[in-house]
């Protein structure tokens, strides 16, 4: 498996997709960067007149729900519903789901339009299949383990691949389960790495769309592992975000295969 992971981001790296981001205000300059650095070509654009001919050109859409209002909700349903008319690759990230009434309403919309991915952190996972528990707005209250039964009954439901993210990273799709043991706590105190997860998610989907599951190991595998490498060289958070840039931008393939830590378990 450690091999295929590598060859996804070689193939990001010489393949450059399009990635389209409906995201939030706080994340678009990290993740624009973010997929930059790992080689992709981002695109931002929210505007109703635009998002569905920016989804016929893209590689992949990401759909992140982080700062949204009543107009970019229309646009969000333009553009995943262009990209599953197209078969197209499309990443829901919940941000703050089970905050407020109306993210869970959008939430429940969108999930309609069959995402391919869906990457969000335990309490993100749990809200979005109404287990009850509660969430601190953005950021989880819950270890992504107590988020496994969730995401495997919102895999089942829906057919998306899921990811729960967090100290450990866990990727379910029907029988499969990857859990990766990469990143750093540091990793927390920088806004906009679990939408940086979601972003490059988007990349890995676009060059790999006929196995959605690979390609989220693959996207969590890099961001946890440059990640991790990173937060050892940082004195904190503002340096944790500019070094990880670089790791991305320059990861050689012996120290991801040194760095990797991955189980895998199919439960047929
Ligand atoms: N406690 C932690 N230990 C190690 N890595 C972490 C930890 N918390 C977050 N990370 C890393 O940060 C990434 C973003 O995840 P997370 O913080 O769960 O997303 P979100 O920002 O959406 O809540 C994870 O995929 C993981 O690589
Ligand atoms: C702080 C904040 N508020 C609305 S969106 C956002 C960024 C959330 O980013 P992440 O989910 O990656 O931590
Ligand atoms: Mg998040």
């Amino acid at each position: 498996m450690k091999e295929k992971i590598w060859k996804q981001i070689s193939e990001v790296r010489t393949k450059s997709p399009l990635v389209h981001n409906i995201t939030n205000y706080v994340v678009m300059n990290n993740t624009a960067n973010a997929l930059l650095a790992a080689g992709a070509s981002p695109v931002m654009a929210h505007a109703q007149a635009e998002v569905q001919d920016m989804v016929n050109i893209a590689g992949a859409l990401i759909v992140n729900i982080g700062t949204l209002d009543e107009y970019w909700v229309e646009s969000m349903e333009l553009a995943a519903g262009r990209a599953k008319e197209q078969a197209k690759p499309w990443v829901l990230d919940p941000v703050g789901a089970g905050a407020t009434p109306f993210r869970n309403q959008v939430l429940q919309s969108l999930l309609k339009l069959q995402p391919s991915v869906i990457r969000g952190n335990a309490s993100e996972i749990m809200a979005i299949t109404n287990v009850p528990g509660g969430t601190k707005g953005v950021d989880s209250i819950h270890e992504s383990v107590d988020a496994v039964s969730s995401a495997k009954h919102l895999n089942q439901q829906t057919g998306s691949v899921v990811c729960v993210s967090g100290a450990a990273d866990i990727i379910i799709h029907e029988s499969r389960v990857v859990k990766l043991s990469n990143g750093d706590p540091l990793m927390s105190k920088v806004t906009g790495l679990g939408c940086t997860a979601s972003a490059l998610i988007g990349a890995f989907v676009a060059v790999n769309p006929a196995d959605p599951f690979l390609a989220t190991v693959s996207a969590m595998a890099f961001l946890g592992v440059a990640g991790e490498l990173a937060a050892r060289k940082s004195a904190g958070p503002g340096s944790l975000q500019l070094n990880l840039l670089d790791v991305l931008y320059s990861l050689p393939q012996e120290e991801f295969m040194s760095v990797i830590r991955i189980e895998e378990k199919n439960e047929e």
